[in-house]
């Protein structure tokens, strides 16, 4: 813990440790240093009047954020305090930049009427907001989960639980392998991460990228981490907290009786969420249990290298392939299949049923029309039966709620047209849910205000005082409306006016000139230049009355609003699971109009190890270009395996020959190992992501851009492209290459997807070429997954007559006097020239450099002896 250093006389105090004697400070500071003894690790702000206010050292960490001014304000004998204020109808934006920023955020807000108030005004904690707890509509991104996670390590076994409180979900998992964790809270990207210590630090949010001898090195620096005390997170206090959580009497029926860690981990969550949102408990759908291995994994580097949900060389979403296959209608259907996309199937059946939904409603042009017509009116039913489940909900939420749950028949109407059961799913809508929605159309009035105090929320008719409440009113404002006319009449004064204002309520007003007219009931209230201004008693005695009844009017309605959001909570969880439905629909209709518009086809899912795409197109460089300008290629993967190094002339290699037949029969004769040559720019790194993407697509269920396809399920994808230097780590190029490489080595099975891009780059020509050869004869002899190899040493072409599971490919150029037409094709055969040299000239290097670098090659290529070298290795 710092000391903060003294400061002079004049400066404002900006550490709340620098008042040595509180008393000295004024009775508002007082409170406010109290309120942040108890808040020391969020930024306290501090409603004053029409701001909300921030004091001390939490001004200048805020003025320095917001770039706002640092200001300061009179703390009593202490002097001046340092002070930065937002206004307080502006606090969800800046709240949001200060929460986006990694920083916990404590509203105290005033909770009485400033103008009632004995003496200071009553304020409390209303809200505390951290990156993982938020629920505010603004603050939230639509068309992704907010997840708050939860890391227990134990040696090297940990357990990991998340939950987005704004849509209910909330899972748990354990595992072995610290790897299996990072990779996992990579694909979650968790807003928050809790994490238990015995670190004296407790309580403190550390914000992306800062660092703390507490946190354990599996643990991604990028994310915000909240250090916990270790209780909440021992296995008895973790167990009850669950089982009273959800009111259950053991763990065995949500999977987790005998998952120590995921216990401890959810416990420890479901602790935290109790601590900060005191006021408001958050409703969480029922913990469920999940294992890695029920999904395709698909680890980080893979995720950003096919560019998944966001491009590499700028980070944008623009450019992903969530970008070109985000055809949803909804928020709730685009959260969908951005968690598809991040955890495709491994499992043939759950495959083949989203396919067949997606079949259907490509088939089926009305229903899936109609469909997406009617779900473009939904809203996000997950979040708003979230925010109504912890009460914060207001009018125009549940308005919002009450029109999308009524569109539901429909819906389920339109969908009963279709068999698949994913749209079966919405053929049933719980009349309860019909029931609430008509309740609440009928209590709230069609557009209601912001605010939920200040009345105007519930239509006529509903309660019967509030009716006779509102009819007094009304009477008297009436009566007010025409006292100026009444007025005049009486007086003959024809400028007498009515006015109000804040200080006097309703007044009379007259011009000075005709002050001797006034009759003698007026009393003068204010004298200004050119007017008087007058009250009656009865003008008084109506104001009073209107006021009076006014407020009692807003807590009325407000009451029959918070009962009838009560109603709402109460259903949350029913309405969640129609909204899951809601979302998978929207997907697949989205899934479907993409397929249509782009020209998809359904891949033959199989239980073999084919990748078998005939004329396969990137989903996202095809978009990207104008219609018809990609050119497809075809790729076969995975036939039989041949055993490993050639066997020819065997009697193995002979049977299998007479199995193949002279042609090569389809299934027995694709390659493990493709290695993929071709001048650079030609498009290798291009279709080699396309192989990636269409299988990683195929195993969510989608349909794929291709003619055809018949895929075996793969168990992982990995990829490895390209040479980014991993400054952050500060790790070499080629260092960063060959630790992604021994990572596919040491985990790629047979049923595993390997795209290669460049090994051995980012070291001497020799080494490089060595590790280049050995890591792919490895893959194919070895592990025999299926794999393709890009690669600019045409040296390893050697590899298809020496081994037989390897085949060569090139991506074609056509060659003119001055210069090369990229043709794109994929083609068997190794490429015999690289055309580096061209391509440098292309980019404008000296002639004599050109000139000499073509000598240089020209004595190399003589004299390497590097493929015969190789071959006498056999
Ligand atoms: N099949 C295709 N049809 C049309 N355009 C393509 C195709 N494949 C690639 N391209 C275009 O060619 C460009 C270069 O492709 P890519 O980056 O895959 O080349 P490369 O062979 O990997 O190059 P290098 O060896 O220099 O890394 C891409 O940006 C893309 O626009």
């Amino acid at each position: 813990m710092t000391t903060p250093e003294p400061q002079s006389q004049n400066t404002p105090l900006s550490d709340t440790k620098l008042v040595e004697d509180r008393s000295k400070l004024s009775k508002m500071y007082q409170h406010y240093v109290e309120m942040k003894d108890k808040y020391p690790h969020a930024l306290l702000l501090y409603r004053v009047g029409d701001f909300f206010e921030t004091f001390f050292q939490d001004a200048v960490t805020v003025s320095r954020e917001l770039e706002l001014v640092l200001t300061s304000k009179h703390g009593g004998d202490v002097g001046r305090v340092a002070m930065t204020g937002v206004p307080h109808h502006a606090w969800e934006r800046y709240t949001t930049m200060l929460v986006e920023k990694g920083y916990a955020v404590v509203i105290c807000d005033q909770v009485e009427d400033a103008s009632e108030a004995v003496g200071l005004v009553k304020r409390e904690v209303t809200r505390i907001l951290t990156p993982g707890t938020l629920l505010e509509e603004g603050m939230l991104k639509a068309s992704r989960n907010n997840y708050l996670a939860a890391v227990v390590i134990a040696v090297n076994h940990w357990g990991l639980a998340y939950a987005d409180i704004s849509t209910g979900e909330f899972l748990t998992t354990q595992g072995s392998d610290l790897e299996h964790l990072t990779q996992e809270l990579m694909r979650l990207q968790p807003s928050e991460v809790l994490f238990p210590t015995n670190a004296p630090n407790l309580g403190t949010l550390l914000r992306p990228g800062e660092t703390s001898p507490s946190l354990p090195q599996c643990l991604p620096p990028t994310f915000c981490y909240s250090l916990r005390s270790q209780l909440p997170f021992s296995q008895a206090e973790a167990r009850s907290k669950i089982l009273q959580k959800f009111k259950l009497r053991s763990l065995e029926g949500i999977g987790c009786e005998h998952l120590p860690l995921a216990v401890r981990a959810a416990g420890g969550l479901l602790e935290y969420l109790e601590d900060t949102q005191k006021q408001n408990p958050v409703s969480l759908q029922l913990l469920r249990t999940y294992t890695l291995t029920d999904y395709l994994i698909v680890d980080h580097q893979t995720r950003r290298n096919l560019e998944i949900t966001q491009t590499v060389r700028d980070g944008t979403f623009h450019g992903s392939l969530l970008w070109a296959l985000n055809r949803t209608s909804t928020a709730m259907g685009s959260r969908a299949l951005r968690r598809w996309l991040l955890q495709p199937l491994l499992d043939i059946k759950g495959i083949k049923a989203r396919q067949d939904s997606i079949q259907e409603l490509v088939e089926n042009t009305p229903l899936r029309q109609d469909l997406r017509t009617l779900l473009r009116k939904i809203y996000d039913l997950e979040r708003l039966a979230g925010r109504a489940g912890s009460g914060r909900a207001n009018a125009r939420d549940l308005v919002a709620l009450a029109d999308s749950i009524s569109l539901l028949p429909e819906l389920a109407n339109i969908a009963a047209e279709g068999r698949s059961p994913f749209l079966k799913a919405l053929q049933k809508v719980p009349p309860v849910l019909e029931e609430l929605a008509k309740k609440i159309q009928l209590h709230i009035v069609e557009s209601p205000p912001n605010h939920l105090k200040e009345g105007g929320l519930i239509r006529p008719g509903i309660n019967p005082l509030l009716d006779e409440r509102k009819a007094t009113v009304e009477a008297d404002q009436q009566w007010i409306a025409t006292l100026e006319v009444d007025e005049r009449a009486r007086t003959s004064i024809p400028n007498l006016k009515v006015g109000f204002n804040k200080t006097f309520g309703y007044y009379i007003s007259i011009s000075r000139s005709k002050s001797d007219q006034v009759p003698e009931n007026y009393i003068r209230k204010q004298t200004l230049t050119n007017e008087e201004r007058y009250i009656t008693p009865e003008l008084k005695e109506r104001e009073a009355r209107i006021l009076t009844a006014r407020d009692d009017l807003n807590q009325l309605e407000y009451e029959i609003f918070a009962a009838l959001r009560d109603e709402v909570a109460e259903h949350a969880d029913t309405i969640r699971n129609i909204s899951r439905a809601v979302a998978a629909a929207d997907v697949l209709c989205g899934l479907a109009e993409l397929a249509v518009h782009q020209g998809y086809c359904r891949p033959e899912m199989v239980e073999g190890r084919e990748v078998e795409v005939i004329d396969g197109r990137h989903p996202v460089v095809e978009q990207s270009l104008p219609s018809g300008f990609f050119v497809p290629n075809s790729t076969w993967l995975g036939g039989k395996n041949y055993g490993g190094m050639n066997h020819e002339g065997t009697k193995e290699a002979k049977e299998e020959e007479k199995r193949r037949g002279k042609e090569g029969k389809k299934d027995t004769s694709y390659p493990d190992l493709v290695i993929l040559t071709g001048p650079n720019a030609s498009g290798k790194s291009c279709y080699l992501r396309q192989v990636g993407l269409i299988q990683l697509m195929a195993q969510i269920g989608s349909f794929v851009p291709a003619m055809s396809a018949r895929l075996g399920v793969c168990d992982r994808i990995f990829t490895r492209v390209g040479a980014v230097d991993d400054l952050a780590t500060g790790q070499s190029t080629f260092m960063v290459e060959m630790n992604e490489t021994a990572n596919i080595l040491n985990h790629a099975t047979a049923k595993s997807l390997v795209l290669l891009d460049e090994i051995g780059r980012g070291t001497a020509t020799f080494d490089g070429l060595s590790i280049a050869w050995a890591v792919a004869e490895y893959l194919a002899v070895e592990i025999k997954a299926r794999t393709i190899f890009a690669t600019h040493y045409h040296e390893l072409n050697e590899l298809a007559s020496i081994i037989n599971n390897v085949a060569n490919y090139q991506v074609t150029v056509k060659e003119l006097p001055d210069q090369i037409i990229f043709l794109h094709q994929v083609q068997p055969g190794g490429a015999d020239k690289s055309y580096g040299i061209e391509a440098g000239r292309l980019a404008g290097l000296p002639a004599v450099v050109i000139q000499r670098a073509k000598q240089v090659m020209g004595q190399i290529e003589k004299h390497s002896k590097i493929a015969m070298g190789l071959q006498n290795l056999q």
